[in-house]
């Protein structure tokens, strides 16, 4: 049978990886699809990047469009990124009744609803492995490999480059600026890199967890996200005192009340695995009712990994070339017409045990004032330390993990401990998850 035709948009540091990765590994690739995969025509806007990667016989253009409207290319792996451009050039080539493969998770979070209506009118495929946790195949292990489960919940260290500066400023010391440019210079970070600093990439790849673990439409919107930026390492030493470990975690979790989606900071217990999951790699612990938990671990970022997860994709699409359309696994896990409409539950309303750090007055009586707020609110303590001045004489550090509370009331309790006249600084907040 003849090669497949792949168009490629976008050579940087995924296109580049799926380039070389096809063309080093493309005869063990086409036993496993059945055929050969060949980039057929590629769009960069460096087009010297092409010889670089020794694409000598393909045809190159500046214009990705030109690939999307090609009549000779079957697939399109949209690798460019963005949700703009990006989003026309998909929704193009899906027009033009082509398969796509992406890695691309801000397109997919926001705009996947539309996408996925479109590919499904026209009978095309469009993947998106690489888009969640890089390398692992996590997409295809909760979609399919878990189909007899009810998924209760799933926690992840989704972003390559937030995880490699905690690790390192941990470990080594580092400052965070100097870790965030080699992070750059190594090809793991967004082109924009506050996504990955302040937690709008974990949301992306979180929201399409989310969607295919609980059978819901994609809301991006709804998935409460926050950043790495404010961790202190006073933090990092103190959560390590009481013995855990920060990580920056997605987390979605059913509940009565509806369905939590969030990222943030979280302290998590040191001895439980994903604690323990350093530098680029990532890690999604799933637990469903059937089979308990389940860990995934691998690099979640970089050229090579990132490309096995688009080429995996290349792989089944060229294998769906000739199968009914009816009988494909749907995109988002569930078929189309039977995803829930279940509420995503407001950060407010999410219960969670909290780490909570505050300068105060060295002075009789300021303890006390701290625990009657909390325990006004029925906020117990769990643990407690004082620490000596850090931030100036007369003064001490508080640091606390209290029991599990609805966010609501902690906003509260802490609004009435900044209030207090012997609290030097505002209240620093970290949520603590057992994951048990
Ligand atoms: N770098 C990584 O480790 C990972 C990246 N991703 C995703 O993969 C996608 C690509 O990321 P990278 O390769 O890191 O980005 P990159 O910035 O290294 O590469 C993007 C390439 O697209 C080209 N490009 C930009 N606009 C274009 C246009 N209008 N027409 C033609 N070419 C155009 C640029 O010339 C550049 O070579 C993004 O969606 C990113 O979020 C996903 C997983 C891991
Ligand atoms: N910038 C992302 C790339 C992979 O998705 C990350 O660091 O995880
Ligand atoms: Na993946």
């Amino acid at each position: 049978m003849d090669p497949v035709k792949v168009g490629l948009l976008g050579l940087g540091t995924v296109g580049g990886g799926t380039a070389i990765v096809l063309k080093r590994n493309a005869e063990e690739i086409a036993r496993r699809a059945g055929r050969g995969i060949v980039i057929d025509y590629a769009a960069n806007l460096d087009l010297s990047r092409a010889e670089e990667l020794g694409l000598g016989s393909v045809r190159l253009t500046q214009d990705a469009f030109e690939v999307v409207n090609d009549p000779d290319i079957q697939i399109v792996v949209e690798l460019i990124g963005g949700y703009t451009v990006a989003r026309d050039l998909v929704l193009q080539a899906i027009r033009n009744g082509k398969h796509v493969v992406t890695a691309n998770k801000a397109l997919i979070a926001l705009h996947g609803n539309e996408i996925f209506a479109a590919a499904q009118e026209q009978g095309v495929v469009v993947a998106f492995e690489a888009a969640v946790a890089g390398g692992i195949p996590v997409i295809k292990a909760v979609r399919e490999g878990l189909a007899a489960n009810r998924i209760e919940w799933l926690a992840g260290i989704i972003n390559g480059t937030g995880n490699f500066i905690l690790t390192e400023m941990r470990d080594k010391g580092r400052a965070f600026a100097d870790v965030l440019a080699e992070a750059q210079a190594l090809g793991y970070a967004e082109a924009d890199p506050t996504f990955d600093v302040e937690g709008i990439d974990a949301g992306h790849k979180l929201t399409i967890l989310s969607s295919i673990a609980f059978g819901i439409p994609l809301q991006f919107k709804q998935t409460y996200t926050e950043g790495i930026t404010k961790i202190t390492a006073e933090d990092v030493t103190y959560a390590t005192e009481l013995g855990y470990r920060i990580k920056h975690l997605g987390i979605a979790r059913r509940t009565p009340k509806g369905i939590e989606q969030r990222v943030h900071p979280t302290l998590i217990p040191h001895r439980r695995l994903i604690a323990n999951v350093d530098g680029v790699m990532n890690a999604v612990l799933v637990q469903g009712d059937a089979v308990g938990p389940t860990l995934y671990y691998g690099a979640g970022a970089g050229a090579e990994p990132t490309a096995s997860a688009v080429i995996a994709d290349l792989v089944d699409v060229t294998r769906a070339l000739t199968a009914d359309p009816e009988n494909r696994v749907p995109h988002l896990a569930f078929q189309s017409g039977q995803l829930a409409d279940t509420v995503i539950l407001p950060i407010e309303e999410v219960e969670t045990a909290f780490y909570l750090r505050m300068c105060a007055l060295d002075r009789p009586g300021v303890l006390a004032d701290v625990t009657r707020i909390l325990g006004d609110r029925h906020i117990s303590i769990e643990a407690f330390i004082q620490k000596e001045p850090s931030s100036g004489v007369d003064k001490v550090d508080i640091i606390m993990l209290t029991q599990r509370v609805r966010e609501g009331n902690m906003n509260e309790a802490i609004a009435a401990i900044e209030a207090l006249e012997a609290i030097c600084s505002s209240v620093t907040r970290i949520r603590v998850e057992t994951l048990g």
